[in-house]
Parts: C-alpha cells; sequence; structure tokens
C-alpha cells in the first residue's frame, strides 16, 4: 500500500505495541462506494487492531468479506439498529456517510442531505465514545466539520484537538497532478494544500515546493484549476455514478494512519487536515486547513500557512468568505436543530 507509510509505522515500532494493539477503529458508511475499499485499506494498516463496520445497510456482509483477509485485526459488522454497539470502545471514528454528488451539483448541494446523517452520529459519538477521534469524509466537509463540532459542543463533549476533515484527497491530488506536469514522482512532491474542501476554498501552495515553484504560467492556471476541481473530473466521468471513491478511500485511509501514527507516539507526523483552528478566527473563521501536527492526543500543533505568491494570496483571498460561508451555515443548521 503507502510503502513510505508503511516503513515509518514499521520504525514506529518503538513505543510499546500493546498501545497498537489498542487501536479500535469505527468506519461509519462501510456499506458504502468510499466505506468499503477504505475498510480493506484499513484492514491492512497493522496500526488498526479492530475494525467496526456500521452502515444503515449491508456492513455485517461488508465485515464477513473484508474479515478473510490475513492481517491480524478483528473485524465486525454492525447492522442499522445497532450503532451504539458499533461505537463502544472506539479510539478513531471515520464517516464517509452521507449522499455523493452527481453532475452539476456543488458539494454544498449536499447539505440539506447529508448535514443532518452527520448530526446524528456525532450526537451518538458524543454519547457513546465521547473520547474518540472524529475524521469526516462526508461532504460539504466546510460545513459537516463545524456541524459535528457544534454538535459536541451541545453534549458538552467537544475537543477541538479530536475533530478533522480529511482534506487528504486535495493532497494527494496536488502531489500527483504536480508529479505529471514536470515528469517527477509524486512521492517526491508533497505539496501543501490549505483552506477547505470545495472549489475556491482548496488553496495549494506550489511556492512552497521545490518542483512546485518551477510550474508558471499557463501551466500554473491550469494545474491549480486541476487541483481546485478534481472532484468534479470523477463526477463527470462517472457520470452519475457517484464522485470519488477509491482515491479518496486511499486518500481516508492515508490520513487515518498518520492520525495512528500521531496517537501512537511517533513524532514528526504532519500533514493537511480541516480543524478548529485560531489562524483567520479574527475574520470569523474558526475552521481552517493548513499543515498540522499529529500527538498524542490528536492536534498537537497547527502550523501557520507560512511564506506564500501573490497568486497564492489572491486564491486566499477567494477562499476566506466562501468557507466563512459555509462554516456558518454548518454552525447555523445545529442551533436551529
Ligand atoms: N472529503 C472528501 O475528500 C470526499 C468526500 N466524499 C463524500 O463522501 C460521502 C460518501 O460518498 P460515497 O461513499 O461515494 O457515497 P455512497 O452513497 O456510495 O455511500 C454512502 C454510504 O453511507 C451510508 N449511510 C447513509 N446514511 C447513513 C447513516 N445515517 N449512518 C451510516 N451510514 C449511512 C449509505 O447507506 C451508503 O452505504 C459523500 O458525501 C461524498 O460527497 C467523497 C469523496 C471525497
Ligand atoms: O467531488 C466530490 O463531490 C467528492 C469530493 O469531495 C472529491 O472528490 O474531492
Amino acid at each position: 500500500m503507502f510503502a513510505r507509510a508503511a516503513l515509518r509505522t514499521v520504525s514506529a515500532r518503538s513505543f510499546s505495541t500493546s498501545a497498537v494493539r489498542q487501536t479500535r477503529v469505527a468506519v461509519l458508511g462501510a456499506g458504502g462506494g468510499i466505506g468499503q475499499p477504505l475498510s480493506l485499506l484499513l484492514k491492512s494498516d497493522p496500526l488498526v487492531s479492530s475494525l467496526s463496520l456500521y452502515d444503515i445497510r449491508g456492513a455485517p456482509g461488508v465485515a464477513a468479506d473484508v474479515s478473510h483477509v490475513d492481517t491480524a485485526s478483528e473485524v465486525k459488522g454492525y447492522a442499522a439498529d445497532q450503532l451504539d454497539q458499533a461505537l463502544e470502545g472506539a479510539k478513531v471514528v471515520v464517516i464517509p456517510a452521507g449522499v455523493p454528488r452527481k453532475p452539476g451539483m456543488t458539494r454544498d448541494d449536499l447539505f440539506n442531505t447529508n448535514a443532518s446523517i452527520v448530526r446524528d452520529l456525532a450526537a451518538a459519538i458524543g454519547r457513546v465514545s465521547p473520547e474518540a477521534h472524529i475524521l469526516i469524509i462526508s461532504n460539504p466537509v466546510n460545513s459537516t466539520v463545524p456541524i459535528v463540532a457544534a454538535t459536541l459542543e451541545k453534549q458538552g463533549k467537544f475537543d477541538p484537538r479530536r475533530v478533522f476533515g480529511v482534506t487528504t484527497l486535495d493532497v494527494v491530488r496536488a502531489a500527483r497532478f504536480v508529479g505529471e506536469v514536470t515528469g517527477k514522482n509524486p512521492l517526491d512532491t508533497p505539496i501543501t494544500v490549505v483552506g477547505g474542501h470545495s472549489g475556491p476554498t482548496i488553496v495549494p501552495l506550489l511556492s512552497q515546493s521545490p518542483t512546485g515553484k518551477t510550474i508558471s504560467g499557463e501551466a500554473y492556471g491550469k494545474v491549480v484549476h486541476r487541483i481546485q476541481y478534481g472532484g468534479d473530473e470523477v463526477v463527470k466521468a462517472k457520470d452519475g455514478a457517484g464522485s470519488a471513491t477509491l482515491s479518496m478511500a486511499y486518500a481516508g485511509a492515508k490520513f487515518t494512519n498518520s492520525l495512528l501514527r500521531g496517537l501512537n507516539g511517533e513524532k514528526g507526523v504532519i500533514t493537511p487536515t480541516f480543524v478548529k483552528s485560531p489562524l483567520y478566527e479574527s475574520q470569523g473563521i474558526d475552521f481552517f486547513s493548513s499543515n498540522v501536527e499529529l500527538g498524542t492526543e490528536g492536534v498537537a500543533k497547527i502550523h501557520p500557512i507560512g511564506e506564500i505568491s501573490a497568486e497564492e494570496q489572491k486564491l486566499l483571498e477567494a477562499c476566506l468568505p466562501e468557507l466563512k460561508k459555509n462554516i456558518e451555515k454548518g454552525k447555523a443548521f445545529v442551533a436551529q436543530s
């Protein structure tokens, strides 16, 4: 799988293996397009000792299938009425539950359906496994993350170190597309992507990468557009059958592995993720994705975005008002619930 992560995982074995064994991961929405391959990839992650697969349909079947994979972890599937049992003892909960886009839709068009799904799942987590780290994949991420935070806040259970919007697919795409343009291996061209997870709120910082900063002019505009609208490319190609599932499962497993390495005490695990953040709080934007160091309690340090180019400054200026609107919409939904 992700060879580098796996290598680092092995070196992370200096910490006690009992800590590794105790990691129970739940996937909510495990029967879906993302949920199924994500569950498979998590089954192959040696840092996962137990996998709880929940969905309103199909999770026991997915669990039976995935459980035959020859890795040490235990797998159990839970039916629609077994959410509480699925969450029992979970240290990490990954949420890909909810509807995907069809051509012509924006991620925000999913709000009406997905907001209540995510809110209800968050309420159950707050009740059953309030110590869990929650990884939100369901769109629109710019709103669903504030929804989860506000729901937990209502219960007095919100810990900003433990709620993450998964923006890893933007990072994966950025490396891939920059690699393509420059003829470099994507694994050697990591690109930081900040902001949020929808079109103009996705802000790739090519100037901070030795390879990325070599791209200019028309090629620069094209690659930035491709990173911002990579999701649309897949929605269009799938022609009504949904959005990115396989690359998202890869990205979701990659982020989960990073979090687990941090939780297990590995130092220097840094990756962009959409979290409660002080960076633009003075402008009324209290969730933002930037490089975050992951530690034993989740978010250990939120890095500032650092030096950016004039072009990136423009991208950021376009991002902030849209992001603010999306965050406020999520909060208002919970306030009115
Ligand atoms: N963060 C990101 O970068 C990305 C996010 N997404 C989002 O992920 C979500 C899922 O996408 P797909 O897997 O393609 O959709 P899908 O429709 O294939 O699967 C969604 C699953 O959620 C389940 N579900 C619905 N309500 C539920 C509930 N209350 N509890 C548990 N499970 C429930 C459904 O039964 C279904 O199995 C969408 O909102 C999509 O927009 C997709 C790609 C990338
Ligand atoms: O485009 C979508 O709707 C799914 C998604 O978030 C992505 O692929 O980045």
